[in-house]
């Protein structure tokens, strides 16, 4: 079963990610991510820091994800594990078609048909959602910022994930992200629970 974690930068994620590793732990699930969890990640980030044009940009995040599920996500579904990322797919149709706006007509269109035929659709994804001003304010000052995590951009970028997740209402659970970090956690394991037991007992489409 494949689950994903999505939300604007500081939305918590990470901590989120950090706490399910102890919640769910008999579970054995594998947790991954995107950008980054093949070599191919490393080329994004570079792009990215470089400003490389913006069609360049959405293409390696897309190797990226061609990589990471040849080389993590199908092997592991072939395997009956329970799989948890970090960003996935939704993550480049909420944040390329900001990018991309003005630079090639209907962006979240061409990214669709670019996964296409290849990609895998998420059983659940939990959307991390709070006010823009708070994201920002749990940005780490000392850490340098990547382009994206202006509030004019993240305000657009999580506009665009709540338009994907009202259009796609069985596969994503909203997440109310100003909840203490323990309630988040306990939340979205509960969900995963559930969804690992109702999988269990149906076969994969
Ligand atoms: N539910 C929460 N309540 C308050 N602060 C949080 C919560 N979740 C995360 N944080 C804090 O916000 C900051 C950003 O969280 P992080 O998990 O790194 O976000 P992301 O991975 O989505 O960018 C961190 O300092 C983290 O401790
Ligand atoms: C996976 C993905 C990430 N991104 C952006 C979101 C982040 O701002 C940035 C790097 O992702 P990430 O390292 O997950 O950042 P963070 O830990 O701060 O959330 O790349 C895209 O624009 N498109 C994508 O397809």
């Amino acid at each position: 079963m494949l689950i994903t974690i999505e939300g604007i930068d500081g939305s918590g994620k990470s901590t989120l990610l950090a706490s399910l590793r102890e919640l769910l732990a008999d579970l054995d699930p594998l947790f991954t991510r995107e950008p980054g969890s093949t070599w191919v990640g490393g080329s994004v980030r570079r792009a990215v820091a470089e400003r490389m044009d913006p069609i360049t940009e959405a293409l390696l995040f897309c190797a990226d994800h061609a990589a990471h599920i040849e080389t993590v996500i199908r092997p592991a579904l072939e395997e009956g594990r329970l799989i948890i990322s970090d960003r996935y797919s939704d993550s480049r149709f909420a944040y390329q078609p900001v990018v991309l706006d003005g630079v090639i007509p209907d962006p979240l269109s061409w990214l669709r048909r670019i996964h296409e035929g290849w990609s895998i659709r998420p059983d659940r994804t939990f959307l991390l959602v709070l006010p823009i001003e708070d994201a920002i304010s749990r940005l780490d000052p000392e850490k340098k910022r990547e382009y994206f995590e202006s509030p004019e951009i993240l305000a657009r970028v999580q506009e665009n994930y709540l338009n994907l997740a009202a259009a796609d209402p069985a596969r994503f659970i909203i997440v109310d992200a100003l909840l203490p970090k323990e309630e988040v956690a306990g939340f979205v394991a509960d969900e995963i629970r559930t969804c690992a037991r109702s999988s269990r007992s149906r076969p994969r489409t």
